[in-house]
């Protein structure tokens, strides 16, 4: 579907058009004729009826400006630019035509409102011969069950979709006039082919008008009727509003776009044929299967109409964040589940043979964004509900292609391990996300994937979209990182999975390893010599309990607030602290901070603790390098605890900061400068002058400051409050949703002063 495209506009002393003519005063025909009335859109509205009780009736309610039964009355006066808009049911339209025959003036458009597209060009063939230049065929998709002159509203068409589908003939000037027409009434213009016009039309409204006709008729048999419409309710009334629709327009609907409706129709029933046999058969997995895809899809629909991302918050545009200055922390937190943990639940609980069940899935965004993608190729998946999760695997092989590409949305993890295990299916597929994820680096994995003999297409520069060709039979590689990079190394085992024979990752340094793990505890072979894993392709996974815990990336905001605010003490519960994720702990110990882990277990594979945090004093150090990776997502946070130390802070080899979510160390020395504190950036690091010589008193001034919707960067500015001196605000905070979505609730109920906007 294209836009029509042909801005035309409107200029404000004169009409658009001359006079309007409406042949057929309904609902359709009389909103348009209010709504241009209203815009001024045109000089006079003339309505044609064939009651003459309607004519009156229109012209008393202003509908139009005088009002005759017989267009052959009025046709003579009409002059260039006027416009005739037929808006009779279906059927009918032909017998307008004629009387049009020989008799239009030139220069006047033609246009119709049919809600089938291919019996009007027949009938113009009918009629003319041909498709003549002066007809654009249309279709305004603001129905409803109402009907006639009196439910005509001037707003009727605002924010409405008008489809033109015109024909090769059809004079451009004409279609021009008419996208202008319907534009003044505040309508978006399409243009599409006619038989695509007529078989989406088919599917999204000509077949729930014959459902809903069908199930009310069909109650309405029932010898208990009166019971049933007494006790119908909610989803009875919702489901059937359709069925008080035109009668007359419908069945001439259904006769004229009878073959694509029958299309409909079979498929459907076929549907409807297996969930009658799921329920006779009780096969209650057949059952979820379809309500859940059918509750993703409608979920997903409510949420693209209303241009509305997954959750809630990042509904609005603009968040900001204002955190005041001084308090402390304290009390007993849960932060939400491991992100690297989640997505690769979701991932492997779907190429699984049975049904996974996972507990403390992160509902974020960036984790939802996975799970989206897997529905989208097929996968049932329930929930979430509080961080539970029902996975029904569908085996190494049984994903679908999804209908369009996939939409990671800000979630660089999704993005690159989901290319490694579509570059082993069967089906192409097209990876996007939103801005900053689009100026991410994506070589990094679509080169190891081409070696195994995948076909990746990037975007420019080596960025989003990715382009993945499926069918190609892959083949193991020995694959040394070049940057320590677990995104990079999960993807190419996951590619692994689907390959000839033995890939091996071998790391420059050691990375989070959730994938290994994650594989093995869904039985899954990965042999692990030092910085070395392989695996073998062609094996199977099998379904599993997962536990997530909370994420250590997340609660290491509350790691530095209690460290650094003076008074504080919080106790962290159940937070992974697996050793390629605990760099932050160690880091901020070397610098002094009071942490101690409590209650040390192993859940399903994975180390936990409770982590005890107390307010000490800080003391700069120099990082030790081979703590980066283990703290890669941490440094926001870190370099506000370095602010807040006496001495000075140097990290160095951390390059990689630079093409996460925003470049992380310019974004950090950016603020933290706007906020007095000396942070000198570096090509791999940066140089903070902390500013802790006095423990209690404020290291940071206020100030306006730029997350660049980066969720970690907003929440280690939110931090740094504790230790300022007027508010600070923060910019572009949204998505803090994808990582994060309570930071502000928990913030706030342990003791920090964060307002929302
Ligand atoms: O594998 C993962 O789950 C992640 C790996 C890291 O990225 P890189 O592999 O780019 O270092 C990290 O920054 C990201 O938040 C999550
Ligand atoms: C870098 C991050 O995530 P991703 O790469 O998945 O966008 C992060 O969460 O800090």
């Amino acid at each position: 579907m294209v836009q029509a495209g042909t801005g035309s506009g409107q200029e404000a002393s004169e009409p658009l058009i001359g006079r309007l003519v409406i042949v057929g005063i309904g609902l359709i025909g009389g909103s348009l004729a209010l709504g241009l009335k209203a815009a001024s859109g045109c000089r006079e509205v003339i309505g044609v009826a064939r009651r003459a009780q309607t004519c009156n009736q229109a012209v008393a309610l202003g509908v139009v400006d005088r009002a005759v039964t017989d267009i052959g009355e009025i046709v003579g006066e009409l002059e260039v630019g006027d416009v005739v808009f037929v808006a009779v049911p279906t059927l009918a339209v032909e017998s307008i035509f004629s009387q049009l025959k020989d008799r239009l003036p030139a220069g006047v458009t033609l246009t119709d409102g049919a809600s089938v597209k291919g019996s009007v060009i027949a009938a113009a063939r009918n009629v003319w011969g041909q498709v003549p230049e002066f007809l654009v065929p249309g279709h305004p998709i603001a129905g409803s069950e109402q009907s006639g002159v009196t439910a005509a509203r001037d707003d009727l068409y605002i924010a409405h979709r008008i489809i033109l589908t015109p024909d090769e003939n059809t004079g451009l000037a004409h279609t021009r006039r008419i996208q202008g027409m319907w534009e003044a009434v505040g309508a978006e213009v399409l243009s599409m082919p006619v038989a695509e016009h007529d078989e989406v039309l088919a599917a999204t409204s000509h077949l729930p008008h014959v459902i809903a006709y069908g199930l009310v008729d069909t109650l309405a048999h029932d010898a208990e009727n009166e019971n049933i419409f007494r006790y119908a309710a909610g989803g009875f009334r919702d489901f059937t509003r359709i069925a008080s629709s035109d009668p007359v327009m419908w069945r001439d609907i259904m006769l004229a776009n009878r073959d694509a409706i029958l299309k409909s129709i079979d498929l459907y029933t076929s549907n409807l044929d297996s969930l009658r046999n799921a329920i006779a058969s009780g096969d209650s997995e057949h059952l979820m299967g379809v309500f859940t895809r059918a509750k993703a899809a409608r979920d997903h629909f409510t949420t693209m109409l209303a241009k509305k991302a997954y959750t809630e918050t990042m509904q609005a545009k603009e968040v900001t964040f204002v955190a005041q200055p001084g308090g402390s922390v304290n009390g007993d937190l849960r932060v939400p589940g491991d992100k690297s943990m989640s997505h690769r639940s979701i991932m492997l609980g779907s190429l699984a043979e049975g049904v996974t069940e996972v507990e403390g899935f992160l509902e974020g965004e960036d984790a939802l964004a996975t799970l989206q993608s897997f529905r989208d190729m097929g996968v049932v998946i329930e929930g979430p509900v509080n961080g539970r999760v029902t996975i029904h695997g569908v085996g190494l092989h049984g994903l679908q292609a999804p209908p369009g590409p996939l939409y990671v949305g800000n979630s660089g993890t999704s993005m690159r391990l989901l290319a490694g295990l579509l570059a082993g299916q069967q089906f192409d597929t097209v990876l996007t996300g939103d801005e900053s994820l689009s100026k991410r680096p994506m070589n990094r994995v679509a080169n190891p994937l081409r070696e195994m003999g995948a076909v990746v297409e990037t975007g420019e520069e080596g960025r989003p979209p990715l382009k993945i060709k499926g069918g190609n039979s892959l083949k193991a590689i020995d694959y040394a990182l070049p940057m320590a990079s677990a995104q990079v190394k999960s993807c190419v085992l996951l590619a692994g999975l689907y390959a000839d024979g033995e890939t091996s990752t071998t790391e420059p340094a050691p990375t989070r390893d959730h994938t290994e793990r994650m594989l093995s505890g869904f039985g899954y072979e990965v042999l692990r010599d030092g910085p070395r894993a392989s695996l073998k392709g062609g094996g199977k996974l099998t379904a599993c309990q997962i536990d997530v815990p909370a994420d250590i990336s997340s609660a290491t905001f509350f790691m530095v607030a209690a460290s650094i605010a003076p008074g504080s003490d919080v106790l962290l519960q159940h937070v992974g602290i697996n050793p390629t994720r605990d760099g932050a702990i160690n880091i901020l110990r070397a610098m002094g901070a009071d942490i101690t882990l409590e209650n040390r277990r192993e859940v399903g594979g994975e180390p936990v603790a409770d982590i005890r945090v107390r307010y000490a004093p800080l003391k700069g150090i120099n990082i030790p390098e081979d703590q980066v990776p283990l703290a890669i997502d941490e440094f926001p946070a870190i370099f506000v605890a370095a602010s807040c130390a006496e001495g000075k802070t140097v990290l160095t080899g951390a390059e990689e900061l630079r093409v996460k979510e925003s470049d992380r160390i310019q974004a950090m020395a950016d603020g933290l400068q706007i906020l007095g504190v000396d942070a000198e950036p570096t090509a791999d690091g940066i140089v903070i002058q902390g500013k802790g010589g006095n423990s209690d008193g404020a290291v940071f001034g206020g100030g306006v400051v730029d997350s660049l919707g980066d969720h970690r960067i907003a929440m280690s500015f939110a931090v740094a409050a504790l230790r300022a001196s007027a508010d600070i605000q923060i910019l572009h905070c949204a998505n803090v949703a994808t990582s994060f979505p309570n930071f502000a609730e928990l913030a706030t109920g342990a003791g920090m002063k964060l307002v929302v906007r």
